[in-house]
């Protein structure tokens, strides 16, 4: 079931656009956006939940504009996870989780489903551990039994065994998730399809554990392989030279660049539910 659609979305501030031409489905089983530092991914998840007004396209939530829609009934379906800052650090968290709740004896069965002991309720969020203060935020999203959680780096500010603790949470959630990272290993683990981003634009879209395995646009591979591990730095995809401002945005790191590059390219079909914008994709598919 599609969720969430967005349909040839152009966002900014101001009157400047920094997403161009989005078009993307967030349906079940997990969909990652996926792109370094100032892609766009935070300005999407913004849209998504209803906080930035499209500059040109269309968000449909269940069919329906999401200007146009209930946004109570909105509000209950699509929850925001965000890092652990997030809470307010006078209040204990057992009442930040409580916010959403009509009773408050949910709180320790939430606290629970996230493996956190219900006995932690009356700390605030100092007095937890980085992960556990991330399990209070997830519970808070749950709090309210949403349709979709979408998740903004969820766990970069943890170190890695913690964050695979907390992944696998997230995994076994029933609850579909919209997951925002620069960190393909994380995707890997928590999303079926993928959307990579590159200066505001998807670069390519498909199955996750394809786009791992054989990446078809240069930047996917170069993120791929900068990231070796799941507590990885944000990756540096080959250089770190501005975008191109005209043709391919890519073509001033690509090391596949041709002339053809400065004619931009579309997004193009490159195998079942697979699509990528770069002209040279079967020779990034073939190759080393
Ligand atoms: N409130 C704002 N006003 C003006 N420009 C903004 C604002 N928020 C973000 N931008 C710009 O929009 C572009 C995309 O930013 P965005 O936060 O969406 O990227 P991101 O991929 O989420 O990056 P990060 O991983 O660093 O959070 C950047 O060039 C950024 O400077």
């Amino acid at each position: 079931m599609t969720i969430l659609r967005a349909q040839d979305l152009t966002l900014g501030y101001g009157r400047q656009s920094v997403v161009h031409d989005v078009s993307l489905d967030v349906t079940g089983g997990g969909v990652g956006l996926i792109g370094e530092s100032g892609s766009g991914k935070t300005t999407l998840a913004r849209a998504f939940l209803g906080l930035l007004k499209p500059q040109k396209g269309t968000i449909w939530y269940g069919g329906q504009d999401l200007k146009k829609a209930d946004m109570r009934a909105f509000r209950r379906d699509v929850q925001p996870v965000f890092q652990a800052e997030s809470l307010n650090p006078r209040r204990r968290v057992g009442a930040s989780i409580a916010e959403g709740l009509p009773d408050r004896a949910r709180v320790g069965e939430l606290m629970e489903q996230v493996g956190l002991d219900p006995a932690l309720a009356v700390r605030r969020p100092h007095e937890l551990s980085g992960g556990q203060r991330q399990r209070v935020v997830i519970a808070r999203a749950l709090a309210v039994g949403p349709k979709l959680l979408i998740l903004d780096e969820p766990t970069s500010a943890l170190d890695v065994t913690v964050q695979a603790k907390v992944l696998d949470l997230l995994a076994g959630l029933d609850t579909e998730r919209l997951l925002i990272t620069h960190n393909l290993a994380v995707v890997g683990r928590l999303c079926r399809t993928s959307h990579v981003l590159f200066a505001g634009r998807v670069v390519e879209s498909g199955p996750t554990a394809e786009l791992l395995a054989a990446p078809a646009h240069p930047y996917t591979k170069a993120l791929r392989d900068a990231v070796p591990t799941l507590g990885g730095q944000p990756p540096q995809a080959g250089t770190s030279a501005p975008p191109a401002e005209t043709g391919c945005p890519f073509r001033s790191r690509c090391p596949l660049a041709v002339p053809e590059c400065e004619r931009a390219p579309e997004l193009r079909e490159v195998g079942e539910g697979r699509t990528v914008a770069c002209h040279r994709a079967e020779d990034v598919l073939t190759g080393p």
